[in-house]
């Protein structure tokens, strides 16, 4: 399997809590991972712990409880801080069983003098590294530097819980850190790991198995949602997202529930440019839109020169919504796409889409399974996992990012497929696409493509979940669009 990042880890760890598998479930089974590898390797000696405050010292807690039930070890616990200051309740309560477990010593180092004056690195057989995980954050105060010198300078075989403390998963340069004979990593390997510049810290690496549940790595959760942009309180205006709309023509209520579905999602400024035969109705909607008019009824490769101007100051347009299928209205739609920096193409905007666009920034398509067909010129597989490959190599040809709209999505960028199962049955009624695009919309503006898109279908099927609670059956479009906001102060 391959590997992953630590960041993309922590999101996995989050969709385990989202699914119902806790924190303390996985903390357990890496504890009990690491024990079985010190046992593996070390028939009978002294196992000492240098455990920090936060998980990476739980996961330490849990290993010297497992470790001190065989007898044959002698297991000692360092812990740098004060129990009160453990940071989570998984590392505390474990932190307590140590009590009730036959550990041989238990300490509380709060200062680097008293870690310097200890006198049991000696007896140490292996020394276990849990001071610092991938919790890390800026360059290691004290007293863990100080734990991170006298690990290094012990001279013992060392195995560092996760990742050698100090080292920090996103910073350019190692700072100082430890350097193990083993790093036991949870889950997958680390793709920080595949470097051979940090080989000299982890030294060898292996993977401890924590019963991570499939699902929380293969559909979308709330931990796919941790790597969106929060918009900060300094922020200004714009900073949000401008969120340029172009639909409308034939039909006007779809570009009005994508430009509402941006706004409710966040996005600062939606304007919506609108043939100006609609253009009064579309407007009468809301107050909180800008509508662009555009001479005519349905959108021409004449208005291109306007349209220019306004995809200047946006970040993404969104596209499709009512747009019909006029033969002009879908040149244009191919020019605009060859010029955008950041699109999202749905309905009557896929309708003959040429892929791959060529000059065209980033796209991300939202199709349905029969948009998809007809675009893919092949019928879609008949079960998921086909279906999975497909639309990866489909992404990965034509070069977009796509969100293949069903009961379960799919979304891929041609090298990561994720499922989305939110949602329900009631949202087949008419405008929920148009929903979707503005939410993606909204995401992309401020957002990479993968997460937007797979963000995009998270939080538009959680708001037709909360809609379908109080309308069943009956729900609207414009019932989703009123839990946006909902869903979004829970994530
Ligand atoms: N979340 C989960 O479900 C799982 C997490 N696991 C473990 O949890 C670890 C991550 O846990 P945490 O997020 O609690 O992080 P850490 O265990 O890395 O600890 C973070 C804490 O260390 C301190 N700290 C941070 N930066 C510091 C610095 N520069 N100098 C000194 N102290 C510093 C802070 O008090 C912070 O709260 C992983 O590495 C892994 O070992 C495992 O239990 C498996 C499952
Ligand atoms: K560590």
């Amino acid at each position: 399997m391959d590997a992953i990042t630590f960041s993309r880890m922590k999101a996995i760890d989050i969709n385990c809590a989202y699914l119902g598998l806790s924190p303390m479930q996985l903390m357990e089974n890496a504890g009990a991972g690491i024990a079985r590898e010190i046992s593996s390797r070390l028939d009978s000696g002294t196992v000492l712990f240098l455990a920090g405050r936060g998980n990476n010292g739980g996961d330490a807690f849990v290993a010297a409880r497992h470790l001190a039930i065989k007898k044959n070890y002698n297991v000692k616990v360092l812990l740098l801080g004060r129990p009160s200051r453990i940071r989570t309740e998984e590392s505390q309560s474990n932190f307590s069983l140590l009590r009730h477990s036959g550990i041989s010593e238990i300490m509380e180092i709060t200062d680097s003098s008293e870690l310097k004056s200890y006198d049991g690195w000696d007896e140490a057989d292996i020394i276990v590294d849990a001071v610092l995980g991938s919790g890390i954050r800026g360059s290691v105060r004290e007293p863990e530097a100080t734990a991170i010198d006298l690990i290094n300078n012990s001279g013992k075989f060392v195995i560092s819980v996760d990742i050698p403390s100090g080292l920090n998963p996103d910073a350019e340069v190692p700072g100082k850190c430890v350097s193990a004979e083993l790093t036991l990593t949870f889950h997958r390997m680390k793709k920080e790991f595949l470097s051979s510049d940090l080989r000299r810290f982890t030294g060898e690496v292996k993977v401890i198995d924590i019963g991570v549940c499939r699902d929380a790595e293969d559909f979308v959760g709330k931990g796919d949602l941790i790597s969106l942009r929060r918009r900060s309180p300094t922020s200004h205006k714009g900073d949000s997202g401008r969120v340029l709309v172009i639909g409308g023509g034939p039909y006007f209520g779809a570009p009005v529930f994508t430009a509402m579905a941006a706004l409710r999602t966040g996005a600062d400024i939606v304007t919506i440019a609108v043939p100006e035969s609609v253009a009064d109705t579309v407007s009468s909607y809301s107050p909180n839109f800008i509508v662009s008019r555009m001479p005519g009824d349905f959108l021409r490769p004449y208005h291109l020169s306007k349209i220019r101007e306004l995809m200047e100051s946006h970040d993404v347009v969104v596209i499709g919504p009512g747009l019909g299928r006029e033969k002009e209205t879908l040149e244009a739609v191919a020019s605009i796409l060859a010029e955008s920096r950041k699109a999202v193409v749905d309905a009557d905007g896929l309708y003959r889409l040429e892929l791959p666009v060529q000059g065209g920034g980033e796209i991300i398509i939202t199709p349905h399974a029969a948009e998809y067909s007809r675009l893919a010129e092949d019928s879609l597989p008949d079960t998921t996992e086909k279906r999975k490959d497909a639309v990866n190599a489909f992404s990965g040809q034509k070069g977009v990012v796509t969100l293949l709209k069903g009961s379960t999505d799919i979304v891929s960028d041609g090298e990561n497929v994720r499922l989305n199962s939110t949602g329900n049955a009631g949202m087949t009624v008419g405008g929920t696409g148009d929903i979707l695009a503005g939410i993606v919309g909204a995401l992309f503006a401020v957002n990479d493509a993968m997460d937007a898109a797979c963000g995009g279908c998270f939080i538009n099927g959680l708001a037709g979940d909360l809609a379908f609670e109080q309308k069943g059956w009956g729900l609207l479009a414009s019932d989703i669009i009123e839990k946006i906001t909902e869903v979004m102060k829970g994530l």
